[in-house]
């Protein structure tokens, strides 16, 4: 019977009974003496290329690994949690409650709200903070579009496509719109409006609600609302820093005033 050192003498052709070691540097480097793009056929004598989508499948970088993991994660986990996505599914029957949910989120409601608001406010403190909301949900409005049609995500298989009120990039997904607005209104309402501390967690727990029942009816994956809950919370800030006054956009309130 051979020795396990006599057997792998005759694996590398010496007579040596020293190990050898390949570290990963030395294959990669274009100069290794045995690395896989540069082992020859035995009977030919140029070396065989791999083609290149071939070398990214066997070396995918470890951000690649990590995002597309995050991805079908996020598949899997949407799709679980997508109980109100029909009328058959899990939690169907709380669909008609889930739909009431979404249109207190929409941008038609909060938009002709805002304006009729505007409209009749007789107060210049009212009309400023209006205006105000009114140029943040615009803003969301063609933020949230212009990233939709940039990253061009498909809405989760498993959603029915019978929303209230669409415009052509809301066949897309990412970032969740009713996320981005809640987030954007949630901070708007609890820093311009004088509210009683049980009135501010409801406006809060409205905002989540609102993210929450897009997954359970199957219109968005989680990463889409995530990412919107960020960009709304951040759009307050910049909406925050252009505010608009009397001072800083006379025209547009005299436009206001009565
Ligand atoms: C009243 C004023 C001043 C202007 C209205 C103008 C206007 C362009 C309104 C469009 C509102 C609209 C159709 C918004 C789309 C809301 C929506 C369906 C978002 C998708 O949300 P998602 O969470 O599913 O991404």
């Amino acid at each position: 019977m051979p020795s396990p050192r006599s057997s792998r003498e005759r694996r590398t052709g010496s007579g040596s009974s020293r190990l050898e070691f390949l570290s990963l540097v030395s294959q990669r480097s274009p100069g290794a003496p045995d690395s896989p793009s540069r082992r020859k056929e035995p009977g030919s004598s140029a070396a065989a290329p791999l083609p290149e989508e071939d070398c990214m499948k066997l070396n995918p970088s470890f951000l690649g690994i990590a995002l597309s993991s995050l991805l079908a994660i996020d598949l899997w986990a949407s799709k679980r949690l997508g109980v109100c996505a029909g009328e058959g599914s899990a939690w169907g029957s709380a669909r008609p409650l889930m739909k009431v949910i979404e249109i207190s989120g929409h941008g038609v409601p909060w938009l002709l709200g805002t304006f009729y608001g505007l409209c009749q406010s007789d107060s210049s403190a009212a009309r400023e903070v209006l205006l105000n909301l009114l140029f943040a949900l615009l803003l969301d409005l063609v933020l949230v579009a212009v990233v939709k049609g940039l990253v061009k995500r498909p809405r989760p298989t498993h959603n029915k496509m019978d929303m209230f009120v669409t415009i052509s990039v809301d066949k897309y997904s990412f970032p969740s719109g009713h996320a981005t607005r809640a987030a954007l209104v949630c901070r708007f309402i609890l820093r311009h409006l004088v509210l009683a501390v049980p009135l501010r967690v409801l406006v809060v727990l409205w905002a989540l609600i609102v993210s929450i029942s897009r997954v359970m009816l199957g219109r968005h994956n989680m990463t889409d609302v995530l990412f919107g809950l960020l960009l709304g919370y951040a759009l307050y800030s910049v909406v925050e820093h252009c505010w608009l006054s009397p001072l800083s956009a006379p025209a547009l309130f005299a436009l206001w005033s009565h």
